[in-house]
């Protein structure tokens, strides 16, 4: 029988970001309007959109061999499941996104033992009843279904928990973050038993890589370049790299080829500075994936 891995894919605020990660990964998913089976160019695996809230139960029932979601869901379901790897990135952004505690500007709530017999809206709900539980702290936990930011405003809580990237949505409330509860980051998740099936684990070992690398090579570049001997160590000083650079010796020639990778960030203040110290032909190029 044709073996085959099913995967799940975010809906919602991870659901593009994943996409691309996929693509840069070397899968490509295609989504069909109003269907939640994308086709993915991979005879080897199913996938699936299903909510980030519900993946893990997926997961852990075995409905799903594996998937992606945020570790809020993972805590917040208390679901048994294997973490295959963290990939760190986010909607917009690589911060992971905060889970965060926060009120109106002026409320007088300024700890969390404030809080004491106070109600609070949140999506989070079970996680959130434990925090406060833990810290002994009685509070009202109610649950929200969505733009709970807004509840702060309306009076209709004193507190809210609520996930954060920018904090743009915090900001446009009015609000002021009096604590941090977490910080979540997706998980690539498994079903214990489809980890320890020989064939599934293979096929999640080798996403796990591809995912992990496409990730690396974000805001990374490579540069390369010809030196003359005798500007060789003043160059090589000069270039912050992943690992020693590569240097090659031109042919017929006291010159070489130094390669190595950079942040992307550094570039523009890098090539002049090498330029400077004698580099020639300098070219700066894209990379997929860094393992
Ligand atoms: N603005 C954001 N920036 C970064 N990550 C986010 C953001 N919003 C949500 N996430 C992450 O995406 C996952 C799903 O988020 P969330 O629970 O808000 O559902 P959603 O996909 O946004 O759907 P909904 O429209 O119901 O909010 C979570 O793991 C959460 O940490
Ligand atoms: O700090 P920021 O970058 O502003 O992001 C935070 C917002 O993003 C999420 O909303 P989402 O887009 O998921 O809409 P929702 O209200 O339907 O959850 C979250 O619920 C916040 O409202
Ligand atoms: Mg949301």
């Amino acid at each position: 029988m044709e073996k085959k891995l099913k995967l799940g894919i975010p809906k919602g605020s991870l659901e593009k970001a994943t996409m691309e990660l996929f693509e840069k990964s070397g899968w490509r998913i295609n989504v069909h309007h109003r269907n939640y089976f994308p086709d993915i160019d991979d005879p080897e695996i199913e996938c699936a959109i299903c909510r980030a809230q519900e993946m893990s139960r997926y997961v852990e029932q075995g409905i799903l061999d594996c998937g992606i979601t945020g570790k809020d869901w993972i805590l917040e379901n208390n679901s048994d499941v294997h973490t295959i790897t963290e990939l760190i990135y986010s909607k917009v952004s690589k911060r992971p996104a905060r889970w965060v505690l926060a009120v109106p500007a002026d409320s007088n709530i300024k700890r969390l033992e404030d809080l004491e017999g106070k109600k609070i809206a949140t999506e989070l709900v079970n996680f959130t009843k434990r925090y406060f539980a833990e810290r002994g702290i009685n509070v009202t936990v109610e649950f929200s279904w969505g733009a709970t930011e807004a509840k702060v405003v309306q009076g209709l809580a004193d507190a809210i928990v609520e996930v954060t990237e920018t904090g743009s949505t915090i900001r446009a409330h009015g609000l002021k973050i009096i604590h941090e509860l977490m910080q979540s980051t997706p998980q690539f998740i498994a079903n214990h038993e489809s980890w320890n099936d020989p064939w599934k684990r293979k096929k999640m070992e080798q996403l796990a890589i591809m995912l992990k690398g496409a990730l690396r090579a974000h805001k990374l570049v490579g540069l390369k370049m010809n030196v003359a001997r005798e500007n060789l160590d003043k160059i090589v000083e000069i270039l912050p790299s992943l690992n020693a650079p590569t240097i090659s010796p031109l042919y017929q020639s006291d010159w070489f080829a130094v390669e190595t990778v950079v942040s992307e960030d550094v570039v523009r203040e890098l090539i002049p500075k090498l330029l400077e110290a004698g580099a020639q032909g300098i070219i700066e190029y894209a990379l997929n994936k860094v393992i």
